[in-house]
């Protein structure tokens, strides 16, 4: 299956002339990409289907896409390089935030879509508002690998804190995780679907108790649980 996989990989690299930049092929619900120009960058949404992802993960993607038809669900867009709405929530907080220096801003990518098409986080997520849930559909890639054939564990760390985040996520305030906390049962093979449900199961102040699990599509294999803590940041205190 892993052979496979990156032969599949190999070939869609040099599809895409191998290097940074090169926008996905555009499909139906892709928006057209918008160039900034100040910095570059192209800003795609990344949580639709490329060539990479399996036939189950589009399969499952299929089935959400239509859940959200009445609109009880929705995509979440997920984009590589920086969302204008969530820095100004966060810009907010910080004393004169400007750790990256201006000419490396295009640069900067958020982690979990820092690779290549297929090489490493391919995800997308679903809410429902109302039951204040969502569902993350997870292939990891051969760039993840931790113990030989498995998906590394901070790997699985940084999709169920991403996973959590957004179920945790309240549009217009920013949020941290302070708190994560995961058991790790069965290891997660590389390449497969997972599909991580979450929910948030108290909001005390500006606490935000969220929990998840990691499970198999057919939902026989609990790979993982875990709980987070995601805290609103108070305005007052401004002291980063
Ligand atoms: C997260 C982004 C979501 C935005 C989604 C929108 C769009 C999507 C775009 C991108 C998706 C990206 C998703 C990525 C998610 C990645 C999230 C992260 O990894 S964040 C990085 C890791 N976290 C940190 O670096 C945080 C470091 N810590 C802090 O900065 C602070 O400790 C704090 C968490 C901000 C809290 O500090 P603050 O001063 O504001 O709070 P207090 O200390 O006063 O505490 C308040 C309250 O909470 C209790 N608390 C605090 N920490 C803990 C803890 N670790 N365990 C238990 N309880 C804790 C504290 O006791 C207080 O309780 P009470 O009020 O009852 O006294």
């Amino acid at each position: 299956m892993l052979r496979s996989c990156t032969a599949g990989l190999r070939s869609l690299w040099a599809l895409r002339g191998g290097r940074e930049g090169v926008p996905r092929p555009s499909t139906d619900l892709q928006p057209a990409p918008r160039l900034f120009s100040a910095e570059k960058v192209i800003h795609t949404d990344c949580a639709l289907p490329n060539p990479s992802w399996s036939k189950d993960l589009k399969l499952l993607f299929d089935q959400f896409m239509k859940k959200c038809e009445d609109g009880s669900w929705e995509r979440l867009p997920s984009y590589r390089h920086r969302c204008a709405q969530i820095s100004e929530d966060f810009k907010n907080y910080f004393l004169e935030q400007k750790p990256v220096k201006e000419g490396r801003l295009s640069q900067v990518r958020l982690f979990t879509r820092g690779f290549e098409d297929g090489l490493g986080f391919e995800y997308v997520i679903f809410k429902n508002n109302d039951e204040k849930r969502t569902v993350c559909l997870f292939q990891g890639g051969p760039y993840l690998q931790g113990v030989p054939g498995f998906v590394h564990g901070g790997a699985i760390a940084a999709i169920i804190d991403t996973a959590l985040a957004l179920c945790a996520a309240v549009p217009g305030k920013a949020i941290m995780t302070a708190n994560l906390n995961i058991n790790f049962k069965r290891p997660v093979p590389l390449c497969s679907v997972v599909v991580i449900n979450s929910q948030l199961d108290k909001l005390e102040g500006r606490k935000l108790f969220v929990s998840c699990n990691v499970q198999s599509v057919d939902e026989k294999t609990v790979y993982s649980e875990a709980t987070g803590l995601f805290i609103k940041l108070d305005p007052e205190k401004k002291s980063f």
